[in-house]
């Protein structure tokens, strides 16, 4: 499995949104966003899990503040199916992001860095982007 695309020197400010288009592999396990200001000071790690760590169709997400993990949240809905091609929008402001998703779910997670500007993007696991929105 290659790893993913990773951008940099985004500069994202608050109230600016990211769209992340993409497409999730056949047979897919599990695909992992991070966003923030580095890959150790990551404001959000998004984890649609397919069926991995012992989850089934779960999105896991944490934080990583100088390379430690936060606490994990888990979410309840999972709009994604496998070898489809989908569309994440994230946005955030100095107390939380905002992660919309297919079938107008959404859910709020905290922004534990208080981060300001997010710089940082990588993609891994089983999702390849094929489009990034800065707007
Ligand atoms: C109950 C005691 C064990 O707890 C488990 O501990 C696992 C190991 O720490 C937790 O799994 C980790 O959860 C982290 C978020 O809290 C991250 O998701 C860890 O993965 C980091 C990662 C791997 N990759 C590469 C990758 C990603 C997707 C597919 C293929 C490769 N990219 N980021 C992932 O390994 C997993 O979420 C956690 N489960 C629970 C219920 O707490």
């Amino acid at each position: 499995m290659s790893r993913g695309i990773v951008c940099t020197n985004m500069g994202v400010k608050a109230g600016k949104r990211i769209g992340v288009k993409g497409e999730i592999a056949a047979g897919a396990k599990s695909f992992v966003l991070n966003l923030g200001k580095d890959q150790a000071n990551v404001v959000l790690h998004f984890n649609p899990r397919f069926d991995a760590h012992g989850d089934v169709r779960t999105i896991v997400c944490n934080s990583m503040d100088k390379g430690e993990w936060g606490a994990e949240q888990r979410e309840s809905a999972f709009p994604f199916q496998e070898g489809t091609n989908v569309e994440i929008f994230i946005t955030h402001d100095p107390s939380n992001l905002t992660i919309a998703l297919p079938n107008n779910h959404q859910f709020k997670f905290p922004n534990r860095l208080g981060l300001q500007v997010i710089d940082f993007l990588n993609a891994d696991g089983d999702f390849t982007i094929k489009s990034i929105q800065l707007e």
